[in-house]
Formats: structure tokens, sequence, C-alpha cells
């Protein structure tokens, strides 16, 4: 069964995007895939230099390490075909009812999907202060945190939904329910 809905999910490093859509993994199960566009760009990258593909997929240093790099390299390939990881993210995915695919990061993958899938896609932002994504490990890097991969959706405003997950944020069951608004159907 392809996509009946398409939820793209972005927020700025340490907000919280990995911990919240594996909790929606969690709450829809077998009806939902997960798919990252970081993926491919990482699994060429670990190729190319002989690293570890599940370190770089991870929550932890290992992938902080070539952050700055693969942003570089991607930023190339992207000028090339701006919808080259997004492409081949979704073609790897499983056919399920929902896909999240859940780090977003320029207008250009927002435009992709939305050529793409049209009405299936939906938008979520997460937004969280500066203090708690300290807490959860954020510390500013030049030429990751200033640059169009952190950036590039700051101006956007046709959010379907924002949820603020930094000190205001609502428990994690009403943070659910609202994305689960944006699904009826499902
Ligand atoms: N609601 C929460 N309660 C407790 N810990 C949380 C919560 N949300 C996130 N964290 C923790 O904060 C850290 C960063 O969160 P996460 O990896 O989800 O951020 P991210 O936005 O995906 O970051 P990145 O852009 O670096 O991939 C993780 O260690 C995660 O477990």
């Amino acid at each position: 069964m392809s996509p009946q809905v398409i939820l793209l999910f972005s927020g700025k490093r340490k907000c919280g995007k990995d911990f919240l859509t594996d909790r929606l993994k969690e709450k829809f199960g077998e009806k939902c895939e997960i798919i990252k566009i970081s993926k491919p760009i990482k699994s060429h990258w670990a190729k190319e230099n002989n690293l570890n593909l599940n370190e770089l997929l991870s929550d932890g240093e290992y992938k902080e390490l070539y952050r700055l790099a693969m942003i570089k390299w991607s930023e190339d390939m992207r000028e090339k075909d701006y919808g080259c990881f997004c492409r081949a993210a979704c073609e790897n995915a499983l056919d399920k009812p929902i896909w999240i695919v859940s780090d977003v990061r320029r207008m250009t993958d927002i435009q992709w999907f939305k050529e793409t899938y049209g009405e299936l896609v939906k938008t979520v932002r997460l937004i969280a202060d500066e203090e708690t994504r300290i807490e959860r490990g954020f510390q500013f890097k030049e030429g990751v945190d200033d640059v169009a991969s952190e950036c590039g959706l700051d101006d956007y405003n046709e959010w379907d939904l924002v949820i603020n997950y930094g000190k205001e944020k609502h428990s994690l069951e009403e943070q659910l329910e609202s994305i689960a608004t944006l699904m009826p159907n499902l």
C-alpha cells in the first residue's frame, strides 16, 4: 500500500526530532515507516570513507565528527539535483500508509515532496528553546548551525502544525494527539 499521508518534520539540532518521531513510530507501529533524508547521504558517505553507517545514523558524538564534511558534500550534490536525496530515501522506503520524514531541512526538500506527492504531504515544525536544546546536547558550531542545513526553513511559515517541544511543552500524549489530527483517516 502506498503512503496515504507523509509527515515532514523539521526543527533545529537537538530539538527532539528523532525522539518524537520514534514515539510516533511506537504509537502507529506497523502502519508507519520512518524515512530519513540523511540516510542516503550517510550511506554514500560511509561507503566512500569506510565508516560505520550505524554509528553515523545513531544519535551521538560519532555523527558530529563528520557532520560538517557531509553537509558540504551533500550541498554540492543538491546543487546538481535538489531532489536527489529525497528521491533516494523514498525509493528505499517500505510501502506503509504513514510515512514520517524526520529530518526535513530545506525549502527544496518540502518543494520536492509537494511536487511528488501533492496533498499527501503535511509539514510539522518542532521548536525548542536554546536552554532545552543545550540540555539535550546542543553546542553551537560554526559552519553547521549558521548554514542552510540548519536555517533553511527558519523563514518558512506555512507549517500545518507547529509544536513547542521545549520547556513549555505539552505532555507526550497531547503532542502525539495533535499530530494524529493531521491524519484523521488513519
Ligand atoms: N522529551 C524528551 N525527554 C527527554 N529527552 C529527550 C526528549 N526529547 C529529546 N530528548 C533527548 O535529547 C537528545 C536530542 O534529541 P534528538 O536526537 O531527538 O534531537 P534531534 O532534533 O533529532 O537532533 P539532531 O538534529 O542532532 O539529529 C536525545 O538524547 C534525546 O533522547
